[in-house]
């Protein structure tokens, strides 16, 4: 292995040190914490995991967690209804629907009914259309983790090929979208791509949020390259990335491992967004770029 890791972990844990430090200031200013609700329908393990995690480092962050389960059984008007009430309800800043949802549900619905103001997973379509335009709104905290991870470690991006693999609302199309507004050259690139080594070989950054076991080949990278694995797959008891890390380590300059990588950023992410939506909805002043 000659890649140098990237350590998530630990970029995480710093940021999440930084949101709390900005906590007290907040609640002198307001009379109260920061809140976040995060909702979670059903039982997926993998789901209950995350929320837990989301709580656990809420509280710790000196902000308040309010935990919404609700049975696999859940109607799409209950879950509409717990929304409309979260909406409403001055104490909560940021709310979160854990998703996957069991698949009687509308999504689509759920994520469009949330107050785009307290979307802090930026997840409806008035951010994303915010992101795609260069406005200010929330961004997905998976894609804005993977750039925090990609600047800390090359600085400015201006005028580098980036490739993103994977296309889907939460990851690919906003990771892309950010990546644009830091004047990358983008290709954004999917499991249906023709010739994807053809791509990769002139990419200085790849992103790779494809959601297949060792997907990317360490002999399509270019030598050098910073490569960000967004995979979390689960093959026989291991989590496994989208890159195949052995071969893709002795090729790229960095790499993010599984786990350890990109996944803790999601969580402190998700804080950040979270003070964030606070200071907005009080109108407080924040330096959102220090953070
Ligand atoms: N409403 C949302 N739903 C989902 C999101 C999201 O951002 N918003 N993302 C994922 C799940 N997720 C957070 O919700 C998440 C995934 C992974 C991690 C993480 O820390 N992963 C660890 C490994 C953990 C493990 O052993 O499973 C790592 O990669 O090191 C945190 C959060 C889908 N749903
Ligand atoms: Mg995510």
């Amino acid at each position: 292995m000659s890649a140098e890791l990237i350590d998530g972990k630990a970029f995480a844990a710093g940021l999440r040190a930084r949101v709390a430090q900005q906590v007290p200031a907040f609640a002198a200013a307001t009379g109260r914490a920061p809140g976040l609700a995060v909702v979670l329908v059903g039982e997926d393990p993998a789901s209950a995991v995350y929320v837990r995690s989301k709580g656990k480092m809420t509280c710790e962050a000196g902000m308040e967690s309010f935990e919404h389960r609700l049975s696999a059984e859940t109607s799409q008007e209950e879950l509409i209804a717990l929304v409309d009430q979260l909406n409403a309800d001055p104490a909560v800043d940021g709310i979160l629907v854990q998703l996957p949802l069991p698949g009687h549900l509308d999504s689509e619905a759920v994520l469009l009914r949330i107050d785009p103001d307290k979307d802090v997973d930026g997840f409806h379509p008035f951010n994303a259309g915010r992101l795609a335009t260069g406005l200010p709104g929330f961004v997905p905290c998976t894609p804005l983790g993977c750039l925090m991870l990609l600047e800390d470690r090359l600085g400015d991006l201006t005028g580098l090929d980036a490739v993103v693999i994977g296309r889907s609302n939460i990851v690919g199309k906003p990771m892309a979208a950010l990546l644009t507004a830091k004047s990358c050259t983008v290709t954004l690139t999917h499991s249906r791509t023709r010739n994807l080594p053809h791509y990769l070989a002139h990419a200085d950054i790849v992103v790779a949020a494809v959601g297949r076991a060792d997907f990317v080949k360490g002999e399509w990278l270019k030598p050098g390259a910073t490569v960000i694995d967004v995979g979390i797959n689960r093959v026989d008891g291991a989590l496994r990335g989208d890159v195949d890390f052995a071969g893709a380590a002795s090729v790229a300059g960095a790499i993010t491992p599984v786990p350890g990588g990109v996944g803790p950023m999601t969580i402190a992410c998700l804080l950040r967004n979270t003070l964030v939506a606070a200071h907005r909805r009080e109108g407080v002043a924040l330096d959102e770029d220090s953070i």
